[in-house]
């Protein structure tokens, strides 16, 4: 039937990503049944400009009103730009972009209207990932992790390892791949280990008017101060046993611990306090990993890198070592747990947002037109 999606067997689904750094969208096609993935397909990017950033950035931290209303009608635009492109799939995984997360007081908020995306673009969309998650007492985050697991089976590991995602903010998920379900005890640990890239960024821009810190440059060429690290490294949030997320901002006044420092000195710094919140997180691994994979903007960053791979005790190297793509990753993420979402299947369990069964979050909305028929 036009605008279903088929009950078994391998379905075309596209993921669209667009995540707290607030660069643009990320699209990215794959074949998948839910459980394994077949292979993956076309990606496309589209920028956010400067004015639709700042639309965006004004709604951070808050619930509802007109700086919400503004930034999600920027969303919802930017989307159905890119996705008139990929009106041949059976399913879209539509993520939207998160604007507060306070899963505990408040709950979580992704901005998107996947109904309205659904009726302009004529395909199935998923969306609303985190909201039931958060509901019956989970996280709501981090969500790849059960994509995690396909792709530690997909590229053939026999080991536990661990995907290290870089984004504004981090998170780790350790892959017991040996274990076929990724609900199962013992297959997924998963948590976000603190900021990434956000301070960084929000540093760069305050200080000089760029973006980011591109290659590490500025950072290269400063020294870590220690004292701030160590005040950085005492926030309860890393002695917290995981499960446990943060919202983007939620480490906005690390910018404070490095304000007296010449710039160089505070980008190293922050740079460093996203390498050690990485540090912190191996620890609660059930077992080390054989290597980590990383991905996300900050495995571009060689300095960042260069610091994780002194503090840890395996092999660092950017997922495209194991043929995986780290810009699309995310985005391949929302397309696969779209099709489990479709099908009924879990999305996110204990070990993965703490919430108390496993749970498919994720509404399912029909174009208009196609449920008519
Ligand atoms: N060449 C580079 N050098 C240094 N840093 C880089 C480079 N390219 C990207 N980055 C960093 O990575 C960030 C983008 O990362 P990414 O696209 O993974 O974030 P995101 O998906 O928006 O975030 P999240 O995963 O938290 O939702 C940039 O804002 C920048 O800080
Ligand atoms: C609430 C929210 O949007 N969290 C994001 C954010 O960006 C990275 C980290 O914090 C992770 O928890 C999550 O994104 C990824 C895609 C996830 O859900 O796995």
């Amino acid at each position: 039937m036009v605008g279903r999606i088929a009950k078994t067997g391998m379905v075309t689904a596209a993921g669209a990503m667009s995540g707290t750094s607030l660069d643009g969208v990320d699209v990215a096609v794959l074949r998948t049944d839910g459980e394994r993935i077949d292979s993956f397909g076309r990606s496309a990017y589209r920028a956010y400009t400067q004015a639709e950033r700042e639309t965006i950035a004004a709604g951070f931290g808050q619930w509802s009103g007109e700086a919400v209303e503004r930034a999600a009608e920027v969303v919802d635009a930017a989307h159905a730009e890119i996705l008139a492109e990929f009106s041949d799939v059976d399913v879209i995984g539509f993520h939207g972009q998160t604007l507060a997360h306070a899963p505990r007081t408040h709950g979580t908020l992704q901005v998107g209207d996947g109904a309205a995306l659904a009726d302009a673009v004529g395909v199935p969309v998923v969306w609303d990932y985190r909201s039931a998650d958060v509901s019956l007492g989970g996280e709501g985050a981090p969500l790849a992790p059960f994509f995690h697991h396909a792709c530690a089976r997909h590229i053939g590991a026999e080991a536990p390892l661990a995907f290290l995602n870089l984004g504004g903010v981090g998170n780790l998920t350790w892959v017991d791949p040996r274990i076929a379900r990724p609900e199962t005890e013992g297959a997924l640990l998963a948590f976000d280990t603190g900021p990434a890239n956000a301070p960084i960024n929000d540093l760069m821009q305050a200080r000089l008017g760029e973006p980011f810190d591109k290659g590490g440059a500025l950072a290269r060429r400063g020294t870590v101060e220690t004292g701030a690290l160590e005040l950085f490294l005492a926030e309860p949030y890393f002695a917290r046993m995981p499960p446990k997320s943060l919202d983007r901002n939620d480490f906005a006044e690390m910018i404070g611990l490095v304000g007296e420092l010449s710039d160089a000195d505070a980008a190293a710094t922050l740079t460093a306090m996203s390498a050690a919140g990485v540090t912190e997180a191996m620890s609660h691994c059930p077992t080390p990993p054989d290597r980590v994979l990383v991905t996300g903007g900050g495995r571009l960053n060689p300095v960042l890198m260069e610091m994780l791979r002194v503090a840890l005790d395996c092999p660092v190297v950017p997922i495209e070592d194991v043929g995986l793509d780290g810009d699309m990753l995310e985005a391949q993420a929302f397309g696969y747990l779209a099709v489990r979402v479709a099908r009924g299947m879990p999305t996110s369990c204990a070990s993965t947002t703490g919430v108390r069964a496993a749970v498919g979050g994720g509404t399912l909305s029909h174009p208009r037109a196609a449920s008519a028929t």
